[in-house]
């Protein structure tokens, strides 16, 4: 099937950090070909804060994965600020937040902060400087020393963002960072994932699972589905920037929660028209 989007999502802009046209990908499995991705269109302008939602297997990763050129597309095109994704992976465009923290269990905090900035050479007071601006970013500042299990799964989520951001990327991809964290940990880190967003005006990429979560935090919300992955619907939100976790009740969240709902709705298969 093939999905064109009528939204202005779909129109190329100057400021476009991620364009993606025509994407798709078939991996090749023994069990026959799995299409994970097909006839994506989709503009990311700069500064946007984009979640991808859908149900397990639509894609999302994937997605996220191409861009971070971790898989190659089978057709369509995708640039990242006008590179190929390798070009931008050389170029270290991006930051890749993981669904587990991912460090480093011998490493200190600081040191798997760092680790990213060794491999590119950066000289230990320029390692030491971003260490702290990033660890004060994510308000970890004071565990510089300690070892990742001796946080908790929030604070090690952090620490990884901290990872993510030491480099200056302009682009974030966060794969559901806090989808094992508890709903309380969960509440916390998005406002403050919100603030980080408005102190540094990165590009964020993020998959969730969530409704509240995609429509708390974005700008833009990407609906997809699955059988194949695909895009059905993007929703620009009219949130104000200024968004307390109450927002959460307003009558305005709760008509975008209700698009979102719809949208995941009419890409399931049991509700009969698109099998
Ligand atoms: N390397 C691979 N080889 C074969 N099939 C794959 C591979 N990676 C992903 N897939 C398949 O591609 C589809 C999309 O997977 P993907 O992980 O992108 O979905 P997702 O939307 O991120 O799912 P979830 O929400 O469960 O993380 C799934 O059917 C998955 O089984």
């Amino acid at each position: 099937m093939t999905t064109e989007l009528s939204n202005p999502a779909g129109t190329t802009t100057q400021d476009a950090v991620i364009s993606a046209r025509h994407l798709g990908l078939t991996f090749k499995t023994n069990d026959g070909d799995v299409v994970a991705l097909s006839d994506v269109n989709l503009t990311i302008n700069k500064g946007e804060f984009v979640s991808f939602i859908g149900p397990s297997g639509c894609g999302k990763t994937t997605f996220l994965r191409t861009i971070a050129d971790l898989e190659q597309p089978t057709s369509g095109t995708l640039t990242i600020n006008g590179m190929t994704p390798e070009q931008a992976r050389q170029s270290r465009a991006y930051g890749y937040v993981f669904q587990a923290p991912a460090l480093y269990p011998w490493r200190t905090i600081e040191k798997n902060i760092a680790l990213p900035l060794e491999i590119m050479g950066h000289s230990k007071s320029e390692q030491d400087a971003r260490i702290k601006r990033t660890m004060d970013l994510v308000n970890l500042s004071g565990f510089e020393k300690k070892y990742p299990w001796q946080l908790s799964g929030g604070m090690q989520q952090r620490a990884s963002i901290a990872r993510a951001l030491s480099f200056d990327a302009d682009l974030l991809l966060m794969d559901e960072p806090f989808g094992a964290l508890d709903e309380i940990v969960r509440d916390h880190l998005n406002s403050e994932l919100l603030k980080l967003w408005a102190a540094t005006q990165k590009t964020i990429c993020f998959v969730t699972h969530s409704i509240p979560e995609a429509v708390y935090l974005s700008t833009k919300i990407v609906v997809m589905s699955p059988r194949p992955g695909r895009v059905t619907d993007v929703i620009e939100s009219n949130l104000p920037s200024e968004r307390p976790l109450d927002i959460r009740e307003t009558p305005e969240f709760l008509e975008i929660a209700a698009r979102v709902r719809d949208g995941l709705r009419a890409g399931h298969s049991y509700d009969g028209d698109h099998v």
